[in-house]
This record gives structure tokens, sequence and C-alpha cells, in this order.
């Protein structure tokens, strides 16, 4: 069997790292395993999720390296949830209710004072056909709950309550069913909740690895029962640890924090922002990896932690930093060119500053310090500018190369005794205006003699 992943997030926001995270140890496992993606959006509140918020999060998996082998939308699928509906209901096990909210609270707090465990008591099974007309009259619509299989006090159902799975990433894991209210599934006005679509689904698409946050392993208990009473063999599950901010706050799509888009915008790499979403939280070494297919080398479910881990953005730039560091020019090329660094100088400058910079556009700094007049006179001392002058009227004449460099500074090192820093310090601020940077053999041609006279103080 293929095997099957999905990534299902509500289009309802831009997706953060944590949300990157789901999708990425979807992608890897599909990777690893030589298997299937797909992309699929929890679309059925029409009112909260947008055609503009899915498009975006396509864009953002794509940016990341992550290409769906299928994308769906749960909103045009309500055929087969309904279809779905009137099997269960022929099935006996989804019922309609028509509490309240404040019954139901009501009823909670009386269990509670009882000692019991505060889980729906099924009292709507036990409605009179005259009760349940008696509610119609009143216009009461009914909401719909799945009945679980946990009739373990019931001698003429001896079900056992607990259910358990292998988790791909926690191991062992148990429910008791008995702990939970049978699920709603279909609201009054007719609406679904996540449950019976993600299953339907599921079901349906084939999804053989339900790959998620932890946020989700309390569901899998109803879940698993939901898709035995459709059927179906429930799949494996892998619940992964969620990640936080830095002060340990949860994220969502609502707040936007740590927004895929907000990173990219920032000039983050998007191996930077992957390397980080997937090694944050596990025992793997945290180091910028190059490309998807090593990362997936790196992935191991099994080593992921079980506790909440935080995501520190500042790492970013250290990762961003190594990657660029081996960056060749042709992956560069576009996005300096739509800064403004193109032409034949664009190549050696790429190479001599991608050791000395965060982020790519950082690049454009040291274009302009090459290719425009220094914006204010270098700091120097009058003994320093005495001896930079002299040096400045040793400059070779052209055609300069890499070599330049060392064929000036032992002629300059002849003439005034000077080596070291005190030879090269003076030299790097009247050449750039900065005490440190790239290497000066490679910016010394870039920068060009016509320039380097200009810059003679
Ligand atoms: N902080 C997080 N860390 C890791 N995974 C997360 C995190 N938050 C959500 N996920 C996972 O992302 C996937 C998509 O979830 P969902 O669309 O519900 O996102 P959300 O950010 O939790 O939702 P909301 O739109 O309510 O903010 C789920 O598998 C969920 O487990």
């Amino acid at each position: 069997m293929t095997v099957t992943v999905r990534f299902a997030p509500s289009p309802t926001g831009n997706i953060h790292i944590g949300n990157a995270r789901t999708a990425l140890f979807n992608w890897l496992f599909a990777m690893k395993h030589k298997g299937r993606f797909i992309q699929r959006f929890d679309d059925t509140d029409l009112a909260r999720s947008k055609q503009e918020y899915a498009n975006a999060i396509l864009y953002d998996l794509h940016w990341l390296g992550i290409y769906p082998d299928q994308t769906e939308y749960q909103s045009r699928r309500f055929d087969r949830y309904d279809a779905a509906v009137e099997r269960l209901k022929a099935a006996g096990v989804l019922y309609p209710c028509y509490e309240t909210p404040e019954e139901l609270e009501l009823r909670r707090k009386i269990r509670l004072s009882q000692k019991l465990p505060p889980v729906y008591g099924r009292e709507a099974l036990a409605l009179t056909p005259d009760e349940v007309a008696a509610f119609e009259a009143e216009g009461r619509k009914p909401h719909w709950r799945f009945l679980l299989p946990n009739f373990a006090d019931d001698p003429a159902n001896p079900v056992r309550t607990e259910l358990s799975w292998q988790d791909i990433v926690r191991g062992d894991e148990t429910v008791d069913l008995a702990s939970l209210s049978d699920p709603v599934l279909v609201r009054e006005d007719g609406t679904y909740l996540y449950t019976l679509p993600s299953v339907v689904d599921d079901i349906e698409m084939g999804v053989t690895h339900v790959i998620r946050g932890d946020d989700h392993v309390t569901n899998t208990g109803v879940q698993i029962a939901l898709f035995r009473a459709l059927g179906a063999e429930p799949p494996t599950f892998g619940h992964h640890n969620l990640l936080t901010t830095v002060s340990g706050e949860g994220l969502s799509k609502r707040t936007g924090a740590l927004s895929i888009a907000s990173l990219r915008d920032d000039g983050i790499e998007p191996m930077a922002v992957a390397s980080l979403a997937v090694l944050t939280g596990t025992s793997e070494n945290i180091e910028a990896v190059g490309t998807m297919s090593e990362l997936a080398d790196r992935f191991d479910p099994a080593a992921v932690s079980k506790s909440a881990a935080k995501f520190d953005p500042a790492e970013l730039l250290t990762l961003n930093h190594s990657l660029l560091h081996a960056m060749p020019f042709s992956e560069a090329q576009d996005r300096l060119a739509v800064l403004g660094v193109t032409g034949d100088k664009a190549e050696p400058l790429w190479l001599a500053v991608r050791g000395n910079i965060d982020k790519v556009q950082d690049a454009v700094t040291w274009w302009r310090i090459i290719n425009e007049p220094l914006p204010e006179a270098p700091d120097l001392d009058d003994e320093d500018r005495e001896y930079v002058r002299g040096a400045f009227d040793l400059l070779p004449e052209e055609p300069w190369d890499r070599s330049t460099w060392q064929q000036w500074t032992a002629a300059v090192k002849e003439a005034t005794g000077r080596k070291g820093k005190q030879l090269f310090l003076p030299l790097r601020l009247a050449m750039t205006g900065r005490s440190s940077g790239p290497e000066l053999a490679e910016l010394l041609p870039l920068i060009g003699r016509e320039e380097m006279l200009a810059r003679r103080p």
C-alpha cells in the first residue's frame, strides 16, 4: 500500500512555524517512504475560511519546498459527509439530542456534585417520540452525537472501553472512551464539526498515516471508533509536540506570530526555516540542512520529544548565515537581480560576500560599497591618513584581479614597514568605510582603480 499522508489546516489565516512543522513532518515522511502528500483544506467553516488563505498556504508550502500530489477542499465534499451521516444513523450510532448549552452545563454540575465523571449522560437516548415531537414543536433542532462503543458496565454489551494505538512519535497510547462524552458530529444548524469530515476523507483518500500536532491526541480515540463504525481500519497515528514562542506562548493563525510569510519577508531562507521547524524539540543537533532530501534522512519521528518546544527565531539567523555561506551564485542570482545586483560584478560580489552576511539582501550593502562613493570619509587619525595616502599612491596599474591585493600590499609593506593589523585596518577603512567585512583581495578588483583613487583620503 502506498504511504499516504495529509496536511489539513483550516484556511483561516497564514500558517505559522508550528503548522509548518506538521506539514514538513508529513512531507518528509512521504519522501522517506516514497509516498503521497495530500493537501487538504479543512474549510467546512464557510464563514471563517477564505480561498485567499488557502492560496497563501499553498504558496508558503511551495516556498518551503513542499509540492502536494493532490489538493482537496472539504467544502466541496459535503455530499460525502451527508452519506456517512446516513450510514451512521442507519447503524444506530448517531443520535439526535435537543439539550441547550445551559441545560448541558447544569447536568455537568450535577454529575460533578454526585462524583460522577462530567461526561454526557446520554439522556437523549431515552427520549420518547412524544418528547421529541414536543421539542420539535418548540422549534428546537437536534444536534447529533456519535454513540461511543463504551458500554463496559453493560453486561449485554461487553465492549472494552480502552482504545490503544501505537503512535509513531509517542509510542503506546491509550484512551479510555468511558472518560469521554459522545462527541457531537453535526451541529443544530446542520454544519459539521471537524471529526466526521476528517475521518470520512482519511478513509476515502486512502490516508495511511495521520501525522499531526499533539493537540489532537485526545481526539484520536473517538476517531478510531468512528473509523470502525464506518467499516474502515484506522490509519497509523503520529502526534508530535507543539512549538511555542520563546516565552512559551502558543501559536495561532489568528495572531500571525511566527508566520511563514513574515519569516520569508524578513529574508530567512526556506531551508533555514525547515531545518529549525523540524529539528527543534528533537534529540537531533540543530543545524542548517541544505536540501529537503538531506532533511528527510535526518528526520526520525521517534526522536521527537513529548513536551512542547520553544522556537527561537534568533537561531534562524545563524542557520541562514551558514546556508548562505555555501550558496552557489546560481541559487542567489534571481533574488540578487531583483535587488539590483546584476551584471558582470554580481557573481564575484556574491562569492566575496556570501560568507559575511546573514541575509541575501545584505549583499546590497556591499554592492553599494563597491559601486557607489562612500557616504562618509573614513574615521582615520592623522598618522593613518598619511599612511593611506601613501599606500594609495602605490596602487598598481590595471588590469586587476584577485592577486592585485597581494601585489599592492607587498609594495605598501616594503615602503612603510607596516604589517598585520596596522597595515590592513586603515586600508580596509579607507576602501569600505568599515572595520570588518569580506576579503579585501576580492573587493579590490570590484571597486576598481578609478573608484579607489576617488577614495584616497
Ligand atoms: N504550535 C504548533 N506546533 C506544532 N503543530 C501545530 C501547532 N499548532 C497547530 N499545529 C498543527 O497544525 C495542523 C493544522 O492545524 P490548524 O489549522 O488547526 O492550526 P492552528 O494554528 O492550531 O489553528 P488556528 O487556526 O485555530 O490558529 C494541525 O495538525 C495541528 O496539530
